[in-house]
């Protein structure tokens, strides 16, 4: 018997589905990058939307680093690094020599794997970014602290001990000070390098709670191996393989109907 397609229910759950009404932040199309012979990305393309987050997946030397740090130029800091493609960033080629990094660094923030406060006092550490751009009225940069350490979910746990130096923080703690240092230069973008992997699983959470307040005003792009943390909290998942995308897709269909095998393999944990 021929079975009938309710229609009603078909447009309903299309319905259902936002259009993507986010303003695209990065546009990378066709990127490829080299260290020397090592042929490190391929042909990469993928767009990066305001108020999501964005988590790269993948086995170790895939290229997941290497692309976050392309994001904001880091990369270029290795001598024998090659480019070609573009990455758009709100319509601007960054990758063009003509792009001043500078005006990137202050839009995009970067946070890594190991929590790398400044030698200085808490306060120290927040005010640094917003003085190098200029600020030196007191009470703004009070207020900049404020407002930074609170937005990073750490003011009360350092509310009394500002001048103390940033050293003394547990480990979760001096994370949340490198989110918040981040938030002092009102970036755009805060890109993520395996930002918990070397927390413990309650500083973990935490970072993980603050990373779904953040995503209200930023972009946020997060590398993890974490594949439950990918699914826990990204909007979006790029599988990386051999430097290549292999699936770019809202998490829910990578994690749950993944296109490609390969991602399927990678996700269950059949290899990586
Ligand atoms: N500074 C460098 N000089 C030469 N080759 C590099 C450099 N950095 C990375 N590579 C190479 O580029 C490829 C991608 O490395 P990348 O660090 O981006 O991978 P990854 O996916 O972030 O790995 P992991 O998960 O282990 O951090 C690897 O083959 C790596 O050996």
């Amino acid at each position: 018997m021929e079975k009938k397609i309710n229609l009603k229910l078909v447009r309903d759950h299309y319905e259902k589905e936002p259009a993507e009404p986010k303003e695209v932040v990065y546009d990378t199309k066709g990127l490829n990058l080299w260290y020397g012979e090592t042929h490190a990305l391929k042909n990469i393309h993928m767009d990066i939307r305001e108020k999501e987050v964005t988590a790269i997946i993948g086995p170790s030397g895939c290229g997941k680093s290497t692309y976050l740090k392309t994001l904001n130029r880091m990369v270029e800091l290795v001598p024998t690094v090659k480019t070609s493609g573009e990455i758009t960033y709100k319509g601007k080629n960054i990758l063009d020599r003509s792009f001043r990094v500078e005006d990137l660094r202050t839009k995009v923030g970067m946070v890594f794997q190991k929590p790398n406060p400044f030698p200085k006092s808490i306060y120290e550490n927040i005010a640094y970014g917003p003085k190098i751009h200029g600020i030196k009225n007191k009470k703004v940069l009070n207020e900049i602290v404020e407002k930074s350490l609170r937005g990073a979910f750490i003011w009360d746990e350092v509310k009394d001990r500002l001048q103390d130096n940033a050293y003394g923080l547990s480990g979760g703690q001096q994370q949340r000070l490198c989110i918040a240092r981040c938030l002092a230069i009102e970036p755009n973008v805060i890109l993520m390098d395996e930002p918990t992997s070397a927390l413990d699983p309650k500083s973990t959470l935490r970072i993980e709670e603050l990373i779904q307040e953040l995503k209200k005003d930023y972009a946020i792009v997060i590398v993890t191996h974490n594949m439950q943390q990918a699914a826990r909290i990204s909007d979006k998942t790029a599988f990386f393989l051999h430097g290549e995308i292999v699936e770019y897709d809202k998490t829910n269909r990578i994690f749950n109907h993944p296109r490609d095998e390969r991602t399927g393999d990678y996700i269950s944990g059949r290899f990586g």
